[in-house]
């Protein structure tokens, strides 16, 4: 039987867990809280961000890493992006040789503008063979109900990506294979942004043409970027690009979506900060995004704007005004 170790108590941490445990994996599911851990062992619950589904006996939770990854043939990694380097640093000295990474992590890191892959691989010394990454519309309540999804794991070595689908592949989730990590990664971290702006849109009360141009724009922008970091443009079309940027910018169940909204109903950052209880990567990672940007030479105007109106405090009306007022150009360029 599989074990794998899936690192991270939230909302996708134990919806992936359920997951694999009911594609025949035993998983080890960590948690900092031994309270939380607890719960989830004696009543097959995550009432903190899962109440009302039960989970497989086949989970177990621990606060112990090492216990975690004993005989693990997959690690995989669902803390909040910004907290990574520091988890793993602690838990990389516990691998065992051969046990793959796994990212379901969508943000960029702060100050190095790294993906969450290449935080992954300098932290625990492992080659590209041992990370692998899994993104696309997967929003966890509804996987949570198994509602129908799918979804694309990457890895640079297809061997260990197939091995990988193998290991989450259920009636209701269809993962697809795709070797190329860079553009599967930069889909999900972007797509939060440009859920924020989506967000925004709706909270300012402008309708499906705004939203429209905001996810179209928004995908060439990904696109761009992804093109001058080596990644493949038609990875943006699949299911980790406009798959993933169309479930979070129509949901209501996306923390990013939902924290948009509220600054485009008027809320400060702090207010809409405190409204919310889950993980919004998009809210630091515009911008770690519009660093790697720059640092790529690529322009994205509406990562822009969205750093203007969380981190500069620039009002959304203002912004979007702006952002219609740059000069007339091409579709593509
Ligand atoms: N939720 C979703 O639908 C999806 C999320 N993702 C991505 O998965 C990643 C994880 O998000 P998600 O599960 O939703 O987040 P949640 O906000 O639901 O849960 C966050 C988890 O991380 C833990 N945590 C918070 N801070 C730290 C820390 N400093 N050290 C260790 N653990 C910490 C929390 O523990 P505690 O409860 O103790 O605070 C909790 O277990 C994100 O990158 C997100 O973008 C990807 C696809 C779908
Ligand atoms: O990544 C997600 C769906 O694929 C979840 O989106 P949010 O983090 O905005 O809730």
């Amino acid at each position: 039987m599989t074990r794998c170790a899936v690192f991270g108590t939230g909302s996708w941490g134990t919806a992936f867990a359920m997951i694999l445990a009911d594609a025949g994996c035993e998983v080890s599911l960590w948690g900092r809280r031994q309270e939380l851990v607890d719960v989830v062992n004696t009543t097959h619950e995550n009432p903190d961000y899962l109440p009302g589904v039960r989970l497989s006996d086949a989970i177990t939770a621990t606060t112990d890493p090492a216990v975690a990854l004993a005989g693990a043939e997959f690690a995989v990694l669902a803390v909040p992006s910004q907290t990574l380097r520091q988890n793993l640093g602690a838990w990389a000295p516990l691998l065992e040789p051969g046990t793959v990474l796994v990212s379901l992590m969508k943000g960029i890191e702060l100050g190095t503008a790294k993906r969450m892959s290449e935080v992954i691989a300098e932290v625990a010394g492992v080659g590209p063979e041992r990370v692998a990454v899994v993104s696309g519309p997967n929003l966890a309540r509804e996987i949570a109900n198994r509602q129908p999804a799918a979804t694309v794991v990457a890895c640079s070595d297809e061997v260990v990506a197939k091995r990988l689908q193998t290991a989450c592949h259920t009636p209701y989730f269809r993962p697809y294979t795709n070797t190329d990590v860079v553009g599967c990664e930069l889909g999900g971290a972007v797509k939060n942004v440009i859920g924020l702006a989506v967000g925004m849109a709706d909270g300012m009360g402008l309708g499906d043409n705004t939203k429209a141009t905001l996810i179209t724009r928004g995908l060439a922008e990904t696109t761009r970027l992804g093109a001058a970091l080596g990644a493949d443009p038609y990875t943006f079309a699949g299911l980790a690009g406009m798959g993933d940027l169309v479930a979070t910018c129509s949901s209501p169940l996306s923390r990013n979506h939902t924290f948009g909204t509220n600054l485009g109903r008027g809320m400060t950052l702090a207010q809409a900060v405190a409204a919310t209880s889950q993980t919004a990567e998009g809210v630091k990672s515009c911008e770690s995004v519009l660093d790697l940007a720059r640092r790529s030479g690529v322009d994205m105007p509406i990562v822009e704007a969205v750093v203007d109106v969380v981190h500069n405090g620039r009002p959304t009306q203002e912004v979007l005004a702006a952002l219609m007022a740059r000069s007339a150009k091409p579709e593509r360029r």
